[in-house]
């Protein structure tokens, strides 16, 4: 995301920070800082020493590895919420905290499912993120805070995924084109909702950028496409004929299970003219250039 503002905003304009290093090539990219998102006052420097006016608040424990960490997930989900939504209230910035189709559950329509329904979601992953979309709702209408947010659906991409249910979407381009061969941890028939990074970016920057009157919330569902790991290996079979997928279902699987199928972002394309340009074709055709190239740059 970072790379795309900068193209809109200046190099210098965008800060970004995280508590990891950053590789070689992202340090080249543009300021980044160490920014913890527990530490209150370490965040209220940054705003005011590098003037800060808009926070795109991405950290989380995704819905895998918050199962397995609960009381950190908590902290950083959780925590890290309030210090950011504080922060932009005290300060006057604007502020985007994505949300996800795990922020719903098993009571929640799932094909399709709606903006606006039950979700009552089953992991801590999820309850941070109802928490987030209501806290923010709450904060826009009792302060007038400009809070922003998309409700995600699995984003794949040639980056090495967090830790999520939905990451087995990725694993299977680099196992197939390593090995030919992929172990799934999701029955085959089990179906999501997904969306290619340039769509998320885009609709992401899209959405910020329109006019406040245009919005009729603050909350809305995005996504581009469903597929079940099935239908996913079929395409790219068109690329790697003789791949072989098996399937051995974990603990993942019941997560899956509690989430959309197909999900409902009418909303979107009504209010502020959301339009995917990636379906499943395009999806796998750029996922096979782009991983086919570190794959091969790994080998070299
Ligand atoms: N990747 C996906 O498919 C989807 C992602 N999202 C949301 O987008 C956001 C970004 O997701 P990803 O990039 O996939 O996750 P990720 O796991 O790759 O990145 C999360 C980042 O948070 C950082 N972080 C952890 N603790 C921190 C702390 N105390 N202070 C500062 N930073 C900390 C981590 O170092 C990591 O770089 C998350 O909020 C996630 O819920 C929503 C729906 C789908
Ligand atoms: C859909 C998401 O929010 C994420 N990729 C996950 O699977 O946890």
């Amino acid at each position: 995301m970072a790379r795309f503002l900068r193209v809109k905003y200046g190099q210098e304009n965008v800060l970004m920070s995280d508590i990891i290093k950053p590789t070689k090539s992202t340090a080249a990219e543009g300021p980044y800082i160490f920014a913890d998102i527990l530490d209150f006052k370490g965040l209220q420097e940054i705003v005011v020493s590098h003037r800060i006016d808009w926070i795109i608040h991405f950290s989380a424990l995704l819905s895998a590895v918050g199962e397995q960490n609960v009381p950190l997930a908590v902290r950083v989900n959780i925590e890290g919420v309030h210090n950011v939504i504080e922060l932009a209230k005290q300060y006057r910035l604007r502020l985007f905290v994505p949300s996800t189709i795990g922020s719903f559950g098993p009571d929640s329509p799932r094909n399709p499912t709606p903006n606006v329904t039950v979700q009552r979601p089953r992991t801590i992953y999820g309850v941070s993120k109802v928490h987030a979309e209501l806290l923010g709702e709450y904060y826009h209408h009792r302060f007038g805070l400009d809070f922003r947010c998309l409700r995600f659906p699995g984003v794949i991409s040639s980056d090495p995924p967090g830790g999520g249910t939905t990451d087995y979407a990725v694993f299977m381009f680099f196992e197939a084109l390593r090995t030919g061969k992929f172990e799934c941890y999701l029955r085959p028939d089990t179906r999501l909702p997904m969306m290619h990074i340039t769509d998320c970016l885009r609709s992401l920057w899209e959405f910020l950028t329109v006019p406040p009157d245009q919005l009729r919330r603050r909350v809305y569902n995005v996504t581009a496409m469903s597929f079940t790991p099935e239908e996913l290996a079929e395409e790219l079979r068109k690329y790697v004929p003789h791949l072989q997928v098996s399937y051995k279902p974990d603990s993942r699987q019941l997560i899956a299970d509690s989430w959309p199928q197909v999900f409902d972002d009418s909303e979107a394309r009504k209010d502020w003219g959301w339009e995917h340009k990636y379906n499943l074709e395009e999806l796998v055709k750029t996922m096979v250039r782009e991983v086919g190239a570190q794959v091969q740059g790994q080998k070299n």
